[in-house]
Parts: structure tokens; sequence; C-alpha cells
């Protein structure tokens, strides 16, 4: 536990004006996010020796655990940070200094000319970073990980360090590279033509569907308030009739239908809940509820509308006798004994989508657990050097967050299917071989995003055929987006394991996942359903691309006599999820031809029903 921090601005300039000071406020920063927990001091000193050895130690001696200095490392002759540090070090500890350097290196040669130093004094972490805010903040992410434990070794908090060893103990012996087959060495050597033929769509639509008859069925109990958007394994009968009794419709008198209009005694009040007593004879009635049962001889009820009061008792608690004002008709307002749901009928047939009707309709007659198809297990795998965890307080340069994992996660959880996550594998084939083992012995159906494309850094085909003896059924697909969309099944542990590797670029993963996976897992769970596909009408002209292609596209209904009309969302361009965002429809649109490059506003096109369709609240 880091309880607190000072930081240190060394610098002439912003020690006269602390508006110029960038690099400790991103430190603060970096503390306040990291160590919400610590207490925090921050100073501003010249580039003075003793000024600087005089702070260095105040902190040190006050107990504070970890000292930041930034500024006055470099090379000019008032640079003098490095010295005053070094004097009140009690131990060096240059390897913090020397990680710092290479990865500084990384960005630029200029991290030569850095002379921080980082040690500790007493019980006291001291590291010096260099002044520029740029630097600062790529060189704090670099000793990141080491701060915590570092000040639990020198505080002594042995329950902290136990933690910290046990897991780099587990890490090491569980490592994170398999033996691979892809060789990436000889860079020069890879082939400059996709080796992998060119599908038309309903090619590889046909391929996913026969490939995916080998998925074995398997069936599950689910408690019904579970099974919302399963597929029913069985023909499910109604044990019960509902109603169960004949059941009044209205708030009324029950009633001889025979006795016509006239006065009636009040013979009994049944509520809904009561068992009626004594049967009905003629000139009687009695008063009941919506959903009451009748007592027996009453054949149909008067609602309370259609009769007056005659007598009442005296205290006005008890109706005595009423006259019945419409003559009734036999079973009029009465829900006979199954009227609803007879005994023995099929309330849910095998192969049923459940849904919350259903839920209720089996809630109602007595069951709470149904014998479903069971879903395949579903991972989720993002692929690529350049993500982070979309959590991370800060990006690495030349980095971007993981938005594929979770926009895949929820895009299948909107059509009914779980997942589990499968982390994110690096681009090195050890590493991705490693990864993709670990997500085949968790999962039935493995989606991956990204590494599918001619980049030699794009592995995920090479690996599954060289380390997995995978059987690639298709590599690329001629469709906009998702080109390079890969399918391929391999044998792991004597199980067949479906993979999706789909194209990185968001909007590609989006698109592919809605097509090819969502299809492929509704066969999975005997899902007859396809997407609806309607005719849309174009709001504006549209250039088509060579490739046919699915664009994201909103409905609007201005005429309820016409079709509807598709709006595109905005920049089609691969990479652009915001072009997905709101969208209910993808577009079919046809490659273009020298005779057909675009389509006029108002053209009409087919469109794929992929969303919900809610319209703006006027
Ligand atoms: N020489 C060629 N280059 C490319 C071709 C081609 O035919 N020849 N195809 C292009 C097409 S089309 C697509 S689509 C992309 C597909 O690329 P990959 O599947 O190999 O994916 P990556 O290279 O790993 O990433 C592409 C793009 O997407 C970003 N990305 C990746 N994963 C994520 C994620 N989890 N979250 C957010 N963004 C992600 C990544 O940073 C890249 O910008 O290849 C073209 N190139
Ligand atoms: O096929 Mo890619 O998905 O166009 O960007
Ligand atoms: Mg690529």
């Amino acid at each position: 536990m880091v309880k607190a921090v000072a930081i240190i601005t060394v610098s002439d300039s912003c020690f006269k004006d602390n508006s110029k000071d960038t690099s400790g406020p991103a430190l603060l920063k970096f503390i306040e996010q990291h160590f919400p927990e610590a207490n925090i001091h921050t100073i501003i000193v010249p580039d003075e020796k003793e000024i600087i050895e005089r702070e260095l130690k105040y902190f040190c001696d006050s107990h504070i655990d970890l000292v930041l200095t930034t500024g006055g490392t470099g090379l000019s002759p008032r640079d003098v940070t490095p010295e005053a540090t070094k004097a009140v070090l009690h131990k060096e500890v240059p390897a913090i200094a020397v990680a710092m350097t290479i990865a500084s290196l990384k960005k630029t040669p200029m991290a030569m000319l850095s002379r921080a130093v980082a040690g500790i004094r007493d019980r006291t972490l001291i590291i010096n970073f260099p002044g520029s805010k740029k630097a600062v903040t790529e060189c704090i992410e670099v000793v990141k990980p080491i701060l915590g434990h570092g000040i639990s070794l020198i505080t002594n908090n042995l329950a902290n360090v136990r933690i910290v060893h046990d897991k780099l103990q587990s890490d090491h012996t569980c490592s994170h590279m398999r033996n691979t087959n892809v060789d990436i060495s000889k860079v020069a050597l890879r082939p400059r033509q996709s080796p992998f033929p060119m599908l038309e769509m309903v090619e590889a639509f046909n391929i996913v569907d026969a490939v995916m008859m080998q998925w074995v069925e398997r069936t599950e109990t689910v408690s019904i308030e579970d099974s919302a958007g399963c597929v029913v394994a069985q023909d499910i009968i109604a044990r019960e009739p509902m109603p169960p009794f004949p059941a009044s419709v209205k708030d009324g008198y029950a009633c001889l239908s025979l006795d016509g209009v006239g006065k009636r005694r009040v013979q009994a009040v049944v509520a809904a809940g009561d068992t009626p007593l004594s049967p009905l004879t003629r000139g009687q009635c009695a008063r009941v509820n919506t959903g009451a049962p009748l007592p027996l001889g009453a054949d149909c009820v008067v609602q309370v509308e259609d009769t007056k009061l005659i007598q009442a008792s005296a205290d006005n608690q008890t109706e005595l006798e009423v006259e019945i004002l419409v003559a009734p008709k036999p079973h009029q307002d009465v829900r006979p004994i199954g009227f609803d749901i007879p005994l023995g009928s099929l309330l849910v047939e095998k192969g049923d989508v459940i849904d919350a009707a259903k839920i209720g309709i089996l809630a109602g007659a007595g069951y709470q657990e149904i014998t479903v198809v069971e879903h395949p297990k579903v991972g989720i795998m993002s692929t690529g050097n350049e993500l982070q965890e979309p959590s991370d307080s800060f990006l690495r340069p030349s980095h971007i967050r993981d938005s594929n994992r979770i926009m895949i996660k929820s895009l299948l959880k909107e059509h009914g299917f779980e997942s589990i996550d499968c982390g994110i594998a690096r681009d090195h084939p050890g590493e991705l071989s490693h990864a993709l083992e670990n997500a085949l012995a968790v999962c039935d159906v493995l989606v991956c995003t990204g590494g599918v494309s001619m980049g030699e850094r794009d592995l995920l085909k090479p690996v599954l055929i060289k380390d997995f003896n995978a059987t690639v059924h298709f590599g690329r697909v001629r469709m906009k987006p998702g080109k390079p969309s890969t399918f391929a099944t391999c044998k792991y542990e004597g199980r067949t394991k479906f993979i999706f590797a789909l194209p990185g670029n968001p909007v590609s993963a989006y698109v592919c996942c809605l097509l090819l996976v969502v299809r492929a897992l509704r066969q999975c769970t005997r899902y007859s359903g396809e997407w609806a596909r309607l005719g849309v009408k174009l709001a504006r002209d549209i250039t088509l691309d060579p490739r046919p292609e699915y664009a994201r596209a909103q409905l609007s209904f201005p005429d309820i006599q016409d079709l509807p009309v598709a709006t595109l969302l905005g920049n089609q361009c691969s990479s652009r999820l915001l072009s997905a965002c709101g969208a209910n429809v993808l577009l079919e649109l046809p490659g273009a031809t020298p005779e057909c490059p675009m389509l006029p506003a108002g053209s009409v096109v087919p469109a794929l029903l992929t969303g919900r369709i809610d319209l703006p609240r006027l």
C-alpha cells in the first residue's frame, strides 16, 4: 500500500512561474489514479543541488513512501537532480533508470541524454524522471508495475510481498508461450498474394451451414427464468387446465340464466381465491369478482353495471337482494375450465424459442424447469500488439483500447448468446498459439478478431493451420466489410472446435459477427430463423463499392403506404464503428459494375433487419 507520495518538480522556470509546470501535474494525475488512497505532496524547486537535497531528505524523513522528481536530469550546467538524489540515497536501484531508458530509446535517441537515477533512502523510494510531460507519461508507465511491490519491499510489508511473489511464481510456471511451427523470421519469404480463394457470400453461408452440421446437439435443463431465447428440446404439454375452475370474467353476480331478469337473493359472496360453499338454486345469485370461481348451479355472470340494489343490511355491509336488469345468456362472462389452456394441450413445441409470454404460460402451468437445446460455449478473443484493456487509465504510445471483445460479447448477448472472455492475444506465434490453446480448452466456438489479413503479423491462419492442424473452410469472402473473414475447424482434445477469425476492423467484426457467427450459433441451437429481409428505399444516392457491401443504416417510415426509407449512418469505413451505432438494418448493396457504379436516391434495395425498430418520439 502506498500511503504517501511527494512529487518534486525541479525547474528554474517553473519555480518562477508554476503555470509552466506540466510534468508535475502529469505525475500527480498518475498517482491520483493509481494510488487513490495516498496522501500527495507537491512542490516546485529551482535547479539548486542543496535545495533539492534538502527537500528530498525532508520528505524521506517524513516517512513518505515514494518521492518522484521531474526535471533537471539532462546535460545542461544547471541540471543537478541526479547529483542531489545520489547524495541522499542509501542504495541505488539502477535497473529502474535502465528500464526507463530502454523504453524511451524506442521512442527517441534523446533518451540517452537523461541521467535519471533511482534508489532508496531509509524506507523511501526515490525516482528521477525527465522534465517533459511526454517523457514523464511514458516513463511512469514503465515503472508502474514495480511501484507497489517495490514500496512493500522497502517498507517491509511482508503480506504484500508474498502475494506478488506467489503471482510471479504462477506466471512463471504457466508460460505464456507454446511451441509453435510458425516461423516469422523470414518476412521476405511471406506470400505476397493471399493463398485463400475469395468466396462469394452465399458460398460462405453454405459452408458455415454445412460445417456447423457437425455440431452435436446437447440438451440441458434450465429454470424457466433463465430460458428466454432458448430453443425447446421437447414438446411441453399442459398438465393442468387453465382456468382450473369455471371463472368469472366480470365483477358482478353469478346467476342461473334460466331466471332471466328480476330480483335475486344474494346467497353468497365469492371473491377471487374463495371457494364457493353451497350451490345456487333458482332465484338466487352470488356476488362474484373477476377471476372468482362460480358456485355450482350458476351458468352465467351479470356485470354489476346491469344490476340494481334492492335491499342491503342495516349497516350496509351486506347486499341482501339485487335486481338483474338485463337478461343473461347461458355461459355469459364465464371462462369454463380449460378455456385459456385445455388440459393436455401443447404449450410449447419442440423447436420453439422461449419468449416472455411462453415463460408466463409455463409458469402458469406449473413448470419450473424445461429441457432446452444447450448453447455452445462461445469464447471471444482479441488479437493485436496494439491493444490495451479498455479499463486502462493510460494509453501507451501507438496503442488503442480493445473495443471488439466487449462489442462482440454485447452483440451476441443481444441475440441470446452468452460468451466467455478469452482476453487479448499478442501478435507473436508462440503467444498466439498459447492463447488459442487456452481458449479452445474452454469453448466450442471461438470468435477472434484481428490478424487475418496480409500483414506479416497477421498470424491467425498460419498458427491455426500449423499449430492446430486446422482446416480453413474459407479465408476470404467477397464482402465489404469483412474481406479476410476466416472460418476454420480443428480437433482439440477429441472435440471439433469451430473458429471464426473475423477481421480486426471494428465494423468488419460487427458485421461478420452478425452474418456469420450469429448464423452459426443459431444453427447449433437448432433455431431456424434467419434475419428478416425487407425492401427499403434509399434516402440518398449511394456510390457502390466493387465488393457487395453490407451498409449500416437506419429505417424511417415517412409514409405507411410506402416502403420504409433507409439512411446510411455516415461514413462506411470499416474502422468507423459509429456507422453501426443505432443501425437497425444492413443494406445488401450489390458490387459496382461499369454499367451500375451507383444507386440513386429512391432505389429499392434489400435490407436485413438486424436491430430493433424504435422510432423517435415526436
Ligand atoms: N495488403 C492488404 N492489407 C489489408 C487487406 C488486404 O486485402 N491486403 N485487407 C484489409 C481489410 S479489408 C481488412 S478488414 C483489414 C483486416 O485486418 P486484420 O483482420 O488483419 O486485423 P488487424 O490488422 O489486426 O487490425 C485491423 C485494424 O483493426 C484494429 N483492431 C484490431 N483489433 C481491434 C480491437 N480488438 N479493437 C479495436 N480495434 C481493433 C487494428 O488496430 C487495425 O487498425 O486488413 C486490411 N489490410
Ligand atoms: O473487408 Mo475490410 O473489413 O473492408 O475493412
Ligand atoms: Mg492485419
